[in-house]
């Protein structure tokens, strides 16, 4: 085993630099700063400062990183309301992880968004302190990752890519890169009772816990809003638990029936309180307007403005438009003569990312400030309205409930137009999301948030008032696949190698502790993993055992490689091999149409299909051919809404990969969303679920080494980049620009066209100059752009560096073989 200590205290540091994790010396760490800045450098304090306008710690932020439980390094997970400013706590644990122990940190957070958010704002840290930013998202993120031996790296990842990355860090004796990971922090912790993603993360933590506990300190941190079993989590977890009622600013909520609105409070004993606080006054509404506007919502905006701004939650994605529209149509002229300047570059940045165009309904209502906001929008578009809104462009967003668990935009008011999710009452954590969103910390004293409700909705609405914070169930025992992959990469991994292993493995699980705990009779760990490996066993994933001695078949261990479903895994490899005989190389087409997940089913309109189909190219016609989509099915399709003789998946990833052909042809995506009668941001998740799926394809080849699929691997990666970037007919010369978090293909035009043409360019800039020839680019976002392109070239000089240095020692050493071996020379 490597010379691992367990770090008890920030004053052993001096010690510490003797004992050293794996010959990495603790250069970087000033003694002089010690106990400036919860062990840190003084210098950390200063950059959270310029970058977050933090200047003093909250009192429970320092009680929290002041427990005992930190310093004897134990797991630690905490619950605080929403904007309680949990992730300062986090970040100046894994900081001080990076900088001061200069290990590696696994940070997962739920949602793409986020990472995205994470990768950008620790930039200036990654650049000012010196530790590497890696970004694991899609189909970005190298796997296993790059050795990086000069740096800490902070691997920031989605719950998938997070998974991948801990089995990598578990084949390989606890180091990610060439480097001991150190700590593994989640966000959003109640994720855990999410069904397949919750069951994934509970696995992937606990086999951090069964290898912590066997091998090496891994520290794991987790946080959330909402858990109402906090203590059993923090049982299954070994963690010391900690939480507090804090929120930095007051939140008054209230809820609103016909006219009126009620003040609700709780009373000692949990009973609810209402009291009514006003009647909304519709005088200042025309007839019409009353008529558009029968709830006021459009009343409750204007009682905010002109200085407040407002997130408006919406049952559905049209609801979002149709309430934006009302919105803007009533809350008064005065807005549009607000920020005038800014809201045309809004305007023009989001015609530069939608390709010369802006949905009508935006570029409306973007002058009175309001702008929609759901998954029909691109990624890009959505991140311009989101930073238009911190910014204070937009004063009103109209979303649904995903953003308030995807991305963090503070307002002064939230308004619920309605106690559903689409068709579903609204869940306890969902409706605590959302009005946790209500108040601005240092900006607002207060917030508020009303919740629209009808007369016969009464009694649900005091339930939901009423009712404690919801528990985490585990959903492990409805995710048999999950449960598969467990058992397939922790054999992989080389943590467990017997049954019986892995009935301890399993004994450790949040499913299994739960069930105990509840006597819930057939639940037993040892049933479970025996009817498991029977079934792995029937479908070929292990060889046949040697002394007991599980083992893989070189396909269920790519399939752990891959991170893939071990039954996608076979059928994916039967596909491939069925491709390679004749792959259509004239296009991306074939590839592409591999690329696709099995699991993708986006429903196109029947008419649109049968166009489609009938119209069919060169290409797209011998690959149908191919793929035994003929005349027949398409009439089969014509009459019964579906075909018979074609595998359904089959189907679907041929409609899909016509889409993304379409885009690879430089089509623009309003022209390929009208063909395909699809929004622009069901296509754009396409793109990005494909790159992800691509990415696992390639991970899957490559260490399948079979000879019959060895040029799969380059020619994916040939594809893997633009699927990355979402823009499929760019110009390579965007490429590298996009692969900077916060700029996507309009800024990439606006960079390139500035002459701001490569990341040296971007490194080199001026961030006020910046701002001034790119449309609509906050000064923040410039500062991190700029980082970002000076960490992502110091990281690439440095591999390369480090490359060259492993090439001349290997140079060397065999040259002195050589020279022991002869005698001249
Ligand atoms: N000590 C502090 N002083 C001032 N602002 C702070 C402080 N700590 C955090 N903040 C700010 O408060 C806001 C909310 O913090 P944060 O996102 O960490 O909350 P959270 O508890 O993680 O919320 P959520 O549950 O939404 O993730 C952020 O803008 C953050 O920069």
């Amino acid at each position: 085993m490597k010379n691992i200590s367990v770090i008890s205290d920030v004053s052993n540091r001096k010690r510490q630099l003797e004992t050293t994790f794996d010959g990495n010396s603790l250069k970087r760490l000033h003694v002089d700063d010690e106990s400036e800045f919860f062990g840190l450098p003084h210098k950390v304090k200063h950059l959270f400062k310029k970058h977050k306008r933090i200047t003093q710690l909250y009192d429970w932020q320092i009680e929290c990183l002041n427990l005992e439980a930190i310093k004897r390094r134990k797991n630690l997970i905490y619950a605080l309301p929403t904007s309680g400013g949990k992730t300062l706590v986090a970040e100046i644990l894994m900081l001080k992880e990076l900088i001061v122990y200069e290990r590696n940190v696994i940070f997962i957070l739920p949602y793409v968004a986020l990472v995205q958010e994470k990768v950008q704002s620790l930039c200036p840290f990654g650049l000012n302190l010196e530790f590497n930013v890696e970004e694991y998202v899609g189909g970005k993120g190298k796997h296993p990752p790059l050795h990086r031996k000069r740096k800490s790296s902070i691997y920031v990842c989605t719950l998938e890519r997070g998974a991948g990355l801990v089995d990598c860090m578990l084949a390989d004796n606890g180091q990610l890169g060439g480097r001991t990971v150190g700590m593994i922090v989640v966000d959003e912790l109640h994720l855990l009772g999410e069904q397949k993603r919750g069951a994934l993360l509970e696995v992937t933590l606990t086999k951090v816990l069964d290898f912590k506990q066997s091998k090496q300190n891994i520290q794991i941190i987790g946080m959330s809003a909402t858990i109402g079993n906090m203590q059993e989590i923090g049982e299954f977890l070994n963690a010391h638990v900690y939480t507090r009622d804090f929120r930095p600013v007051k939140l008054t909520e209230t809820i609103k029936l016909n006219e009126q609105i009620f003040v609700i409070n709780k009373d000692v004993d949990g009973s609810l309180k209402s009291k009514l606080d006003r009647k909304l006054n519709f005088d200042a509404y025309s007839t019409d307007m009353k008529l558009l506007d029968p709830s006021g919502i459009g009343l409750l905006v204007r009682e905010i403005l002109p200085d407040g701004s407002c997130l408006i939650f919406c049952p559905t994605k049209s609801s979002c438009q149709s309430i934006a529209k009302i919105i803007y149509k009533t809350i008064g002229c005065e807005e549009t003569q607000v920020k005038l300047k800014q809201k045309e570059d809004l305007y023009k940045a989001l015609k530069e990312e939608g390709d010369g165009k802006v949905c009508p309904l935006l570029s409306r209502s973007i002058l009175f400030g309001v702008a929609y906001h759901n998954s029909g929008l691109t990624n890009a578009e959505r991140k311009l309205i989101e930073e238009a809104f911190l910014e204070g462009i937009l004063k009103c967003i109209c979303c649904t409930s995903t953003l308030a668990a995807g991305v963090n935009l503070p307002a002064q008011r939230v308004i619920i137009t309605s106690p559903y999710v689409g068709r579903d009452f609204i869940k306890q954590s969902t409706y605590r999301q959302m009005v946790g969103r209500a108040g601005r910390a240092g900006l607002t004293d207060n917030g508020d948030s009303v919740l629209l409700f009808q007369d016969n909705d009464k009694e649900k609405i005091k339930i939901l008032l009423e009712s404690g914070v919801e528990h985490i169930d585990s959903c492990l025992g409805t995710e048999e696949s999950v449960v598969y992959s467990m058992i397939l990469s922790s054999v992989s991994t080389g943590c467990t190698s017997s049954q019986q292993q892995l009935v301890d493995l399993m004994k450790r699980t949040l499913y299994i502790q739960q069930a105990e705990k509840r006597n819930v009779e057939c639940t037993v760990a040892s049933d479970l993993v025996e009817s498991c490996l029977d079934k792995l066993k029937s479908i070929n994933a292990f060889e046949k055992p040697i002394e007991d001695k599980l083992k893989l078949t070189s396909i269920a261990k790519a399939a752990v490689a891959a991170n893939l479903d071990i039954l996608e895994a076979q059928k994916l490899y039967t596909e491939l091999l069925e491709a390679s005989s004749a792959l259509i190389l004239t296009n991306k087409l074939h590839l592409l149409y591999l690329a696709v997940p099995y699991t993708e089913c986006v429903t196109i309109e029947r008419q649109n299909v049968l166009d489609i189909m009938t119209n069919l190219q060169g290409d797209q016609q011998a690959l149908a051919n191919r793929l035994g989509l003929n005349e027949l099915c398409i009439s089969q399709f014509f009459s019964y809404g579906k075909i018979k003789n074609v595998s359904e998946n089959i189907w679907n990833k041929f409609l899909m990969s016509l889409i993304l052909n379409d885009l690879w042809n430089k089509e623009s995506i309003w022209t390929v969303s009208k063909t395909f009668n699809l929004p622009r941001g069901t296509i754009h998740s396409l793109l990005s679920r494909t790159a992800s799926h691509a990415s696992s394809i390639l991970r899957f080849t490559e260490a399948l080494k079979d000879k019959r699929l060895d040029h799969f691997p380059m020619l994916f990666q040939n594809i893997i980049p633009k699927l990355n970037i979402g823009i499929l007919g760019s110009s390579s010369d965007l490429e590298s620009l996009m692969s900077l978090p916060s700029v996507r293909f309009g800024r990439a035009t606006q960079l390139y066209k500035a002459g701001y043409k490569t990341l040296n360019d971007v490194a080199k800039a001026n961030k006020k100059e910046l701002c001034n020839v790119i449309n609509h680019l906050p000064l923040k976002v410039s500062r991190e752009m700029i980082a970002s392109a000076k960490l992502m070239l110091l990281s690439e000089a440095e591999a390369l560096e480090e490359l060259a240095e492993s090439l001349r020692a290997d140079l060397n050493k065999s040259m002195s073989k050589n020279k022991e071996n002869s005698l001249w020379f």
